[in-house]
């Protein structure tokens, strides 16, 4: 007969909160606390994996299905609500006092949460570039980290090596797609770029109208002249990202494709509304909410450490909260999803397409 605890495998699962022992009679409820927590975290780990990988998947086709993009939205979402239901999980391990858990943290030493595979998985997954990695401290890279305290492989070493073989990133299947986006026509190169100049100058337009106010307003020319100031850097900086001239190193062809990637991104953001860029834009849009959460994640796990065990170095070596904190800064995947925030336009300024009806659904006559 089909049974609640033969599916769930409830008694083996409840079987697993032993520790290094492998015997939780010997463990105080402190310890058990901090055991499940863990757990808890790597099956919300083991989730997000799964939906992440789909959306890869989904991603890496050419072309890919547009009657998919509802699904690929569908699996962001969901990773967005298991990081979000991840982040107040920390309450629970701050029920633990740091002389609670000082009496149990030094026979941890040295494993530590830098060993979690799996969200090392997430990271390589998603596309963290490993040039942005903070060394721990104690090994060269976080793989050594994986490795056994005698160098040995381990399952932990073998998983996160698997992903790292496992095929392209999100990050950069995402971008593939959105470099072949038709921007107001065909999706060439000319295209876009003719979209960004056309762009460049409704930013232009867009800084007569401020100037014009705030001559209404009476500012005094200094003010003005201030104003004016401000607002040419703000298009000298959609000029370069735009021509992904901020960029060092690129040659031309990575250039021109960081170039058709962002005209891309404006693109979708700047008219959501036809229909045909409204789903597009909408999985974009959720890839920003999955990125935020995990930087949530990150501070809201240093601001639980900080309560726990205040500044010490860290069981696996690192700066403890410090080295947490500087993940938290500097760990960025989708910069450029970012970073078009900065440089969009109010609705009456965006250049009017050539093309507009392309993006609407046809209706057959
Ligand atoms: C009392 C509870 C905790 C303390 C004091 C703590 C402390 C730390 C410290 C100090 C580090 C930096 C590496 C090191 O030197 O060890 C770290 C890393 C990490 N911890 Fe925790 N942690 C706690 C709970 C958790 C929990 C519940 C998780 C959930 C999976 C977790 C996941 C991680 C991860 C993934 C890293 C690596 C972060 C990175 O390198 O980006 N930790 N933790
Ligand atoms: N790095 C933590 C120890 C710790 O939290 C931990 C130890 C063993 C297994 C997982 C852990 N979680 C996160 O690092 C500390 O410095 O206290």
């Amino acid at each position: 007969m089909r049974n609640y605890w033969d599916y769930i495998k409830v008694e083996e699962l409840l079987s697993l909160q032993g520790g290094f022992d492998n015997d939780e009679s010997k463990l105080s409820n402190d310890e058990v606390v901090f055991i499940v927590v863990h757990q808890v975290y790597e099956l919300w780990f083991k989730l997000i994996l799964r939906e992440l990988e789909t959306a890869r998947d989904l991603f890496r086709q050419n072309p890919v299905p547009d009657m998919k993009l509802a699904n690929a939205a569908t699996s962001l979402r969901r990773v967005v609500a298991l990081f979000e239901q991840a982040v107040p999980h920390f309450r629970v391990m701050e029920t633990l006092t740091t002389r609670d858990y000082l009496d149990f943290r030094d026979r941890l030493i040295p494993a530590s949460g830098f060993q979690s595979a799996q969200m090392r998985e997430i990271e390589i997954l998603l596309g963290l570039d490993d040039n942005l990695r903070i060394p721990l401290g104690r090994e060269g890279s976080y793989m050594a980290a994986l490795r056994s305290s005698d160098g040995s492989a381990s399952p932990a070493l073998a998983r996160v090596e698997h992903r790292r073989e496992s095929g392209p990133s999100f990050k950069a299947v995402l971008y593939d797609w959105l470099s072949r986006t038709p921007i107001d026509g065909p999706a060439t190169q000319e295209s876009a770029e003719r979209f960004a100049r056309a762009f460049i100058a409704g930013h232009e337009k867009e800084i007569e109208n401020r100037i014009q106010l705030a001559k209404q307003n009476a500012l005094t020319p200094d003010d003005i002249a201030r104003l004016e100031q401000r607002y040419r850097a703000e298009i000298k900086f959609a000029e370069r990202f735009l021509q992904a001239e901020d960029e060092e190193g690129l040659d031309d062809e990575a250039r021109a494709f960081r170039r058709r990637l962002r005209a891309a991104i404006v693109f979708l953001e700047s008219y959501r509304e036809l229909p045909r860029l409204a789903w597009p834009r909408e999985v974009i849009d959720l890839v920003i909410a999955v990125e935020q959460q995990m930087i949530i994640w990150r501070q809201r796990h240093a601001r639980m450490v900080e309560r726990v065990i205040g500044r010490r170095t860290g069981t696996g070596g690192s700066a403890g909260v410090d080295y947490l904190d500087q993940t938290a800064l500097r760990y960025r995947i989708f910069n450029d999803l970012w970073a078009v925030r900065t440089i969009l336009l109010r609705k009456p300024s965006v250049p009017l397409l050539s093309h507009e009806d392309e993006y609407r659904f046809r209706v057959e006559d």
